[in-house]
């Protein structure tokens, strides 16, 4: 029996465990999910033989807000002798369809940092272990799955694959950011990380560059807004807080002391909104309708900050609340996650895929 393994950020498993319960049940896949509180994963037990398999291809990724990566499990493998686990795992992938890359893993939790020094090293070893055996391409190759070894223990691991168009790009599903040294704020990476999850790489040239402007509530100290500078944008920036003087210095910020929950532009040349401020979610979700229904801004990129209690209701309810409010205009796509910068909150974005289509790439 095949099941799925979802990572998540630690402390989300039940949020992780309800929201595949619930996507599973509506796709007609019917199973438990298996939690274990603080492990930083989740097991999804199918009760049909190929359901783990037509989720992994067929429940859309992207439409997941609490995964961070969504791997079939081919097997579990369980006391691993120290001195040799490439051949039990070898005998454990037999069968296994052929890969095109290998990602030896962890979740996401202390124990699993004290693993990832041995992970980098076994990854090279490995890699030509199943070379060997044919069970991973000789180069490697972004149109087969990925083979994931997600070791929970030095001797133990599970063994699973994930399909390329419908995974996480990125080892662990976090992508590697440096902290930027002149950033005003660590918040920087939360937008930098937005980007690089929401956005397709081949197009930051149309929808992240110079020329477009950028709209900032809540922006103080300036960590968001010195994303959108650096990528040549010119950013009005609403805060009763203080702006960094560097990023004021670049000339591309103008700075209002206002209300970012009452605040508009006069003219409808905005194309970036994006938003951090702290409030109740219901309150951020009729704000980000209002901008995007009345065209005043044409993606939007904002946070919502997720209560104690009832985290996956709250996210769900809210993100339903916002769907039905743009769906006056329509043509809208909301794509939601919680990113590895987020804690107890997760960003949203939206954007009208017909409008993009229609940008140009900047000579
Ligand atoms: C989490 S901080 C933003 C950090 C910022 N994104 C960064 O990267 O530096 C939230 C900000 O929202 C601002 N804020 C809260 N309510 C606001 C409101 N109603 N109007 C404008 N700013 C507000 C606060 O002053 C605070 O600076």
């Amino acid at each position: 029996m095949k099941h799925l393994l979802l990572y998540c950020r630690p402390g989300f498993e039940k949020e992780a465990a309800a929201e595949i319960q619930d996507r599973a049940g509506q796709f007609g896949c019917p199973g438990f999910a298996r939690t274990k509180d603080d492990s930083g994963f989740v097991i999804y037990e199918c009760f049909q033989p190929d359901d783990a398999d037509l989720m992994a291809r067929k429940l859309l990724f992207r439409e997941l807000i609490f995964a961070r990566q969504m791997v079939v499990v081919y097997a579990e493998v369980k006391d691993l002798p120290l001195d040799d686990r490439i051949t039990p795992l070898l005998a454990a992938a037999e069968g296994m369809e052929l890969c095109g890359d290998i990602r030896v893993e962890t979740p996401d939790t202390n124990d699993g940092k004290e693993l990832s020094r041995f992970c980098r090293k076994f990854t090279v070893p490995m890699r030509q272990a199943l070379r060997g055996k044919g069970l991973l391409t000789r180069n490697e190759s972004h149109t087969k799955p990925v083979l994931h070894l997600f070791f929970m223990a030095n001797n133990h691991a599970i063994l699973g694959y994930s399909y390329t168009f419908n995974n996480s790009p990125f080892h662990m599903g976090i992508p590697r950011l440096r902290f930027p040294a002149d950033a005003p704020s660590r918040s920087s990476l939360k937008l930098e990380e937005a980007f690089h999850v929401f956005i397709p790489r081949y197009e930051w040239d149309m929808r992240l560059t110079s020329g477009l402007r950028a709209v900032d509530l809540g922006a103080a100290p300036g960590g968001w807004t010195y994303q959108l500078v650096s990528r040549g944008m010119m950013v009005t920036a609403i805060d009763n807080g203080p702006m960094a003087q560097t990023l004021m210095d670049t000339g591309q910020v103008k700075h209002y002391r206002e209300d970012g929950f009452t605040w508009r532009p006069a003219r409808k040349n905005t194309y970036w909104l994006v938003c951090d401020m702290v409030e109740k979610p219901a309150r951020v979700v009729a704000t980000m309708a209002a901008w995007l229904v009345d065209e005043d801004c044409q993606e939007a990129m904002f946070n919502l900050k997720l209560p104690m209690k009832k985290r996956y209701g709250e996210a769900v309810h809210n993100l339903q609340q916002l769907k039905d409010k743009l769906a006056e205009l329509g043509g809208f796509e909301v794509q939601a996650k919680q990113l590895y910068h987020d804690r107890e909150e997760i960003t949203v974005h939206v954007y009208r895929p017909h409008k993009v289509a229609k940008l140009q790439p900047k000579e």
